[in-house]
């Protein structure tokens, strides 16, 4: 069993904030991180490089948890971002965070997405497809600007995941296909456009990602490539994906295994193909703030269905975490006003959305718990409040950032008005009886 830093309340504590005195100052629910935590992960990250004396950029993949003070956490620990729409972008700008370490990835950026970052100076566009190659091409040219790109490579490799969350495999709908030629022919585009500075390629096999082949097979692939087209790159991007443990089944690596393999793997082939060492791209964005988030519920009623299943329901579910109904995703939670008390049953946590899907932890075992105790559940800290909903018309929940012992709001609770913020009332008349 996990032994879980408390308090003289023998309460759960994050990063030295009690989670019971967070859940009654913000309410619940709510998405707390720890902040010491993801500075923790961005050092590592940069150290593994540095050690080893490659040039690199880790870029923090902001779709896992895109919010203006995370933005300002990277910029404080000096790392990039990787951002994938018009609102990730403006969201860093308003952060204050410097363009020029922002990447733009995504499948079907708009003319206006990739105008704003043109105009608001985004360091890299990584290039998807042939329609955004001539778009970006004439935006430039009007802005009269070289604009720095890579080239998404679908690298026709298969991570072993969910297949919702696997993107290297050639069935996919990122990047340019490598098989039928349509990534040389890209490449072509690029290297001979007068308004485009190709640096580099860039694939990303997919997330949650446990085993180190992949990663080695993907830099290996994308460094041969670039020599087979007689080409020297820059830079080498890699994605992210690398797994993290939401539960006791998890056995992910330590991140230094991911990155030793694949500066391995590239400085191998540097020194084969006799290139200057190119720059390594990552982009991690689960490991970064997924184990370092948390979400306090309030638990609230129970059914307790004889030799079948007890299932106990929170303030919460489904529109603060998508991913258990989504992915059939594992998580683990404790009753933080308790969390090494001794258990006595196993229940499934369930939200208070009206689906049967509305699961937050399938089977979890607890002490015995009473209305009104708070139950946090691990490792939300990616894709849970980035994926979350006002399905049933239910508001988002506060975000605060906790580092050491200190404590801020860094999202405010949605309410009832800004649910309503949008609608407008009806009143053209009906034109049947
Ligand atoms: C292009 C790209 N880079 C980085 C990531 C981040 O992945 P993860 O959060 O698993 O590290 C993703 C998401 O899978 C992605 O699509
Ligand atoms: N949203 C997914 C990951 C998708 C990654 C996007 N490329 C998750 O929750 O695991």
């Amino acid at each position: 069993m996990t032994n879980y830093l408390t308090n003289e309340l023998e309460h759960l504590t994050i990063d030295g904030a009690d989670a019971v005195s967070l859940a009654e100052t913000y309410g619940t629910p709510l998405y707390v991180y720890d902040v010491s935590k993801i500075r923790q992960t961005m050092r590592a990250f940069k150290t593994l490089f540095e050690k080893e004396n490659v040039p690199y950029v880790v870029s923090y993949a902001s779709k896992a948890f895109a919010t203006k003070a995370i933005y300002q956490v990277a910029q404080q620990e000096g790392i990039h971002a990787d951002i994938v729409s018009g609102g990730e972008l403006v969201t860093a700008i308003k952060a204050g965070f410097d363009t020029k370490h922002l990447s733009f990835n995504g499948n079907n950026k708009s003319f206006d997405e990739l105008t704003l970052a043109v105009e608001k100076g985004v360091g890299t566009i990584i290039i998807d497809n042939f329609l955004e190659l001539k778009l970006l091409s004439t935006i430039a040219q009007e802005h009269q600007i070289k604009q720095d790109i890579l080239l998404r490579i679908s690298p026709g490799i298969s991570a072993h995941t969910h297949e919702f969350i696997s993107t290297g495999q050639q069935d996919s709908k990122f990047g340019f296909d490598l098989l039928t030629g349509q990534a040389k022919e890209a490449f072509q585009i690029a290297k001979n456009d007068d308004n485009l500075n190709l640096r580099g390629l860039h694939a990303h096999i997919g997330s949650q990602i446990f085993d180190v082949t992949g990663f080695e097979k993907n830099a290996a692939l994308l460094a041969d490539t670039a020599q087979s087209w007689g080409w020297q790159p820059a830079v080498i991007n890699v994605g992210g994906g690398f797994g993290i443990r939401y539960t006791a089944d998890d056995k992910p690596l330590p991140e230094s295994e991911y990155v030793a393999a694949i500066i391995r793997t590239l400085k191998g082939k540097a020194a084969s193909y006799d290139w200057k060492m190119p720059e390594i791209w990552i982009e991690p964005g689960r490991s970064i703030v997924g184990p370092a988030g948390q979400t306090l519920y309030t638990i609230g009623s129970r059914k307790d269905i004889p030799d079948i299943r007890h299932y106990l329901a929170v303030d919460g579910g489904m529109g603060d975490n998508i991913r258990p109904a989504l992915y059939q995703a594992q998580y683990e939670a404790v009753l933080a006003n308790q969390p090494n008390a001794q258990t006595k049953e196993v229940v499934r946590v369930a939200g208070k959305y009206c689906e049967s899907g509305d699961v937050l932890v399938w089977q979890q075992a607890l002490p015995e718990t009473q209305p009104g105790d708070i139950l946090s559940v691990l490792a939300t800290g990616a894709y849970g409040y980035a994926m979350a909903s006002n399905y049933n018309r239910n508001p988002r929940p506060a975000v605060v950032f906790v580092e050491n012992g200190k404590h801020q709001l860094v999202v405010a609770r949605e309410t009832y008005e800004h649910i309503m913020s949008l609608d407008k009332d009806y009143t053209l008349q009906s034109s049947t009886k």
